[in-house]
């Protein structure tokens, strides 16, 4: 009871006083429904991390990066406290922000130097055993750049470092005169770039400091900018990186624009003048929604910052998207762009351009063929202005760090709808790349119709008796499979597809376990796509499915979680997922919010999980649903699809077929239920990070090209898994009629083990032969 706070009394403002923060644990609750809302919203989402949007009460915590990123974007402390907050956050806010945006990482020159206008900061950071060894004491034909040996002593030791182009240098007589110490010249960018530029991201190019007299220098080894960047992290001090694009006269500039007819949604322009507030580009994550077009952000960035730029994606049919989506936005040629995948391996032509190409391409160090060396070669060798990378939630730490470390770029944009990550590793990411800078709100955007509204839905389906038996004795990989394959589920999916299909919808239908993706697929006679299908057959499929009204429902294994572009789909629905994955759910759903038809009158597209009740997919269910709940959507609970029994050929209808389902299930080798290699099939091609064609001819055989061998009779004798299930049929149907199927079955399927171990042994024995 001493949570009932009924009795007491609403202050009389209460109407204007929309947000409450938690002194003990900085939680910030925001009425949304308030209508001074809105200009609270804006600041929130700059100095905390959204924990949940849902319609009426929005949640923000205050975290310590997300007073980074606060910092990062060129919020100063008196800033964020300007407003009355109770005495223990305001001490957690200056606490926090005192050592934020004091050092920054800056490139010159090839070289990576750890840079601040505070002395006792760098001398701070030096005390430290990681950043003393990993400061370069290198020997400068360039006496503009003094290393100095910092003591541990309080004295000021400005005047001990310098760096070039600042007007200490100046002072001190060095012929450097522009920060990329560079003799004289005008910057890159004439005034028209300037307008282009404020057009672009609403900044006034001329407000913008010029250099800091008092900035202090040392210079790091560059493949320890990595740990540099981390141990920074977690001294509380971490750095910026801002690229001064506009006075770099040592890059080539990169003569593309945007083309004419290119329109930026307006929160787009925000999401990029949080990247350029300043006139420089600052390195972050840009978070928004699937399909809410992250491509055409990375590429007005790319036009702003006008430098050479390395667009990292993960899979090689991203590149050739990125790059095709390069050459629709903007005015980029042929010449200027070019790709790094296994199969093509071309440089652009001139002193700078473009180059699209995949995380493993560039991150793989071995067994590259000539052609590959040679292109890293020309990557690792130049001064990038800009790096784009592409989904970064999906990419392995380790990657991350190879790819920094190997590739010198002067700013580093991250894309994601979903900054979530099952394995903890998101904090990595704000050292790897920097602070995320901007996230949108997805119901925002669903309302203004720049994604589609989606109604989403959990099915219930209960499982059958003979099911749930069995799912009970069974060991957890079989379990799986008997809740993917639960009658009921499966009759559920076949209703969902009749009535979608009956309403002009076209379906799709997720399943990563690829055993039930067949065995549903050509039941409900429909196409399917996995791991295991050719990529001419996928295209050919994709495009009936777009094209010809025949074809209006097809599956897909998780080759299609992302970068799959079918604006034509408009229902969702889910029979088999990869356990709690929230960000395979929302990448999912993302298939879904750029509906083609999105801005029809009333126009809704859905999204349903089919989830075997009393099962441990209920939990998984509930976790996987928890990142878009925090984005505002709301799961409703069907447990009954009215008309479903009226439906003339209703799929296993009788007792008799359930059980023989029942037994094919149970006959299917435990490596059905594994998602293993799909997974890497996915990896490989639509969604993951790896695939063996990346690597050449002379690949690793680490990494098979997909190919899904079972083991068992079928695919020793050629057989598909339903003309075997169609086999036995008659044998299980008759079993079906005896009395006490459960123990019989299994007597029986004893004895059909057997006998597939035994015919399994002739097979491999004729092979041999
Ligand atoms: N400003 C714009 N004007 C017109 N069309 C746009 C605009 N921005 C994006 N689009 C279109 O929206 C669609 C989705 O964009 P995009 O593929 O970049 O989304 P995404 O955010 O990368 O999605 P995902 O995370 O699913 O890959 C594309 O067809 C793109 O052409």
């Amino acid at each position: 009871m001493d949570q009932d706070f009924s009795w007491l009394h609403l202050k009389p403002d209460h109407a204007s006083r929309p947000l409450w923060i938690s002194p003990e644990d900085g939680h910030i609750i925001l009425e949304a429904f308030s209508p001074i809302a809105e200009q609270a919203q804006d600041f929130l989402t700059a100095i905390s991390e959204p924990v949940s949007r849902p319609a009426f009460i929005h949640e923000y915590k205050l975290t310590s990066y997300s007073l980074y990123a606060a910092v990062s974007v060129g919020l100063q402390t008196e800033d964020i406290i300007e407003v009355p907050v109770p005495d223990s956050i305001t001490s957690f806010i200056r606490e926090r922000t005192l050592s934020y945006g004091k050092v920054k990482l800056v490139l010159k020159h090839n070289k990576y130097f750890v840079e601040s206008s505070h002395p006792e900061t760098l001398q701070l950071l030096l005390k430290d055993k990681v950043i003393r060894e990993a400061r370069l004491f290198s020997v400068q034909a360039d006496s503009s750049i003094k290393s100095a040996t910092f003591t541990t002593s309080k004295a000021p030791v400005r005047g001990n470092l310098v760096i070039p182009g600042t007007k200490e240098a100046e002072k001190k007589g060095d012929t450097i005169t522009n920060k990329f110490g560079i003799p004289g010249g005008p910057t890159p960018h004439g005034a028209s770039d300037a307008e282009l530029f404020t057009s672009v991201v609403g900044v006034d190019a001329d407000e913008i400091d010029e250099d800091d007299e008092n900035v202090h220098a040392f210079e790091i080894h560059d493949a320890k900018i990595d740990d540099v960047k981390k141990r920074c992290n977690e001294l509380e001090y971490p750095m910026l990186e801002e690229y001064d694009f506009r006075n770099d006269t040592v890059n080539a500039n990169l003569d593309i624009d945007l083309k004419p007819a290119t329109v930026i949604r307006p929160y787009q322009e925000t999401s990029l003048s949080k990247m350029f507030g300043n006139g420089r580009a600052r390195s972050g994550i840009i978070v928004l929604p699937c399909g809410a077009g992250k491509t055409l952000v990375g590429i007005t960035a790319a036009c702003t910052i006008k430098k050479s730029c390395l667009v990292l994606c993960t899979s090689s049919v991203s590149v050739m998207q990125w790059k095709q989506q390069f050459m629709q936005w903007s005015n980029v040629t042929d010449r200027q762009i070019a790709v790094f995948t296994a199969d093509q391996k071309e440089k652009f032509a001139g002193d700078s351009g473009i180059v699209v190409s995949t995380y493993s391409m560039v991150a793989n160090t071995h067994n590259r063929s000539h052609e590959s060396k040679k292109m890293m070669e020309f990557l690792t060798s130049r001064e990038w202005g800009f790096i784009l990378l592409d989904e970064v939630h999906v990419v392995p730490a380790v990657m991350f760090r190879r790819v920094v470390t190997t590739i010198k770029a002067h700013s580093k944009l991250g894309l994601t709808a979903t900054l979530v990550r099952e394995d903890d590793k998101i904090a990595d990411l704000n050292y790897m790349i920097g602070p995320k800078l901007y996230e949108a709100n997805w119901m925002d955007l669903a309302a203004k119709g720049h994604i589609a509204n989606v109604q989403c839905a959990e099915v219930w389906c209960p499982m059958t008796p003979e099911f749930y038996r069995e799912y009970l004795r069974e060991q957890s990989r079989k379990r799986m499979l008997l809740y993917c394959m639960n009658p009921n589920k499966f009759q559920a999916c076949q209703f969902l597809v009749k009535y979608h299909e009956g309403r002009g919808d076209k379906v799709i239908v997720f399943s990563d376990n690829v055993y039930a993706l067949e065995a549903y697929a050509k039941r409900l006679h429909k196409l399917y796509i996995h791991g295991g299908t050719s990529q001419v057959e996928r295209m050919r499929i994709l495009q009936w499915f777009q094209h010809s009204p025949e074809v209006n429902t097809i599956f897909l294994s998780k080759v299609g979680d992302t970068s799959i572009d079918l604006p034509e789909a408009t229902c969702l629905i889910q029979i088999s997922s990869h356990f709690g994955s929230r960000r395979q759910e929302a990448q999912r759903l993302g298939r879904i919010l750029r509906a083609k038809r999105r801005n029809d009158e009333g126009f809704n597209a859905f999204f349903y999980s089919l989830v075997s009740k009393d099962t441990q997919e209920m939990y998984y269910s509930t976790k996987r649903q928890q990142f878009l709940i925090d984005q505002g959507y709301a799961f409703k609970v069907i447990t009954h699809l009215d008309g479903l029994e009226d439906l003339p050929d209703l799929v296993y209808k009788t007792r008799d077929e359930q059980i023989e389902l029942i037994s094919s299930v149970l006959l299917a080798n435990e490596s059905e239920a594994d998602l293993g290699s799909d997974i890497r099939a996915a990896e490989g091609d639509l969604a993951g990070t790896v695939t063996s064609k990346d690597f050449g001819p002379a690949g690793p055989s680490r990494f098979p090209t997909a190919h899904r061998t079972t083991g068992s009779l079928t695919a020793l004798s050629g057989a598909q898994h339903m003309s075997y299930i169609e086999q036995n049929k008659s044998a299980n149907k008759k079993l079906a009629r005896e009395a006490a199927p459960r123990h019989k079955l299994f007597a029986k399927r004893d004895k059909e083990k057997a006998a597939a171990k035994k015919e399994a042994k002739e097979a491999r024995a004729r092979v041999q032969d």
